[in-house]
């Protein structure tokens, strides 16, 4: 079994994208981008998240209803899943936030962990992880390995570019967790780099170039 890939198509994602591509965009803009490819992700994300009936009163009578129900959580991959937290908490505002930390090393391309701080009763949770770059899949695998020894059983990867490389990584260690990206990209470069891609995320939404 191989993890589904949904790429979301929308005229305004893909709008966004060019945003965050462009080589000259400043990081306000970048940043703006981001927030708002993440929310229209958001949207198609959560389209089967469970809900129960309820009945309501109107101002003019009784009704049916539903309300989204069980506990869902996000999950950033810091730091540049910081910036996806956002889009989905205006959709479900009651989501807990978990935090795992870590940094790709430049040499090896391997994640070093470097913060963790994950919600409680994750088996019975629905888990975003958030990250808006797929590359080798280091850093994927890394959270979901730490989900899963935490208890989580429902979690998915939500990303913005992903790599062919990244996608077979997850689909291979992970053949349970489906992905939602706004695109599917070329290749990796030599220096795992996504291409064509947008560069660092964390470094383009923070503003924090390299010296
Ligand atoms: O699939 P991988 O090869 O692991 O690469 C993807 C990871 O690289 C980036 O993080 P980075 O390590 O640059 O940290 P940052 O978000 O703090 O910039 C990105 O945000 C992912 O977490
Ligand atoms: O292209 C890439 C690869 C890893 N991390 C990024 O931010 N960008
Ligand atoms: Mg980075």
């Amino acid at each position: 079994m191989s993890a589904p890939v949904t790429v979301v198509e929308h005229p305004v994602l893909a709008d966004r994208m060019r945003v965050m591509r462009d080589r000259t965009t400043y990081h306000g803009a970048f940043r703006r981008a981001l927030h708002e490819a993440s929310a229209i992700v958001a949207i198609e994300a959560t389209r089967d998240l469970p809900t129960e009936a309820v009945e309501i009163d109107t101002p003019l009578e009784r009704t049916d209803a539903r309300r989204l129900c069980g506990d869902v959580a996000v999950v950033p991959v810091l730091r540049a899943g910081l910036s996806m937290v956002e889009g989905f908490l205006r959709l479900l505002p009651d989501a807990r936030v978990g935090h795992l930390g870590m940094q790709r090393d430049e040499t090896t391309h391997s994640p070093h962990g470097y913060f963790e701080r994950l919600p409680p009763r994750l088996a019975e949770t629905h888990v975003f992880v958030l990250d808006p770059m797929l590359a080798t899949g280091g850093s994927a695998l890394y959270a979901l390995d730490r989900l899963r020894e935490a208890g989580a059983r429902h979690v998915r990867l939500i990303c913005l570019v992903c790599a062919p490389e990244g996608v077979a990584a997850v689909a291979e260690h992970h053949p349970d967790v489906p992905i939602w990206t706004a695109t599917l990209d070329r290749c990796l470069d030599e220096n795992a780099f996504i291409r064509p891609g947008l560069g660092d995320a964390g470094d383009r939404v923070f503003g924090t170039p390299p010296e």
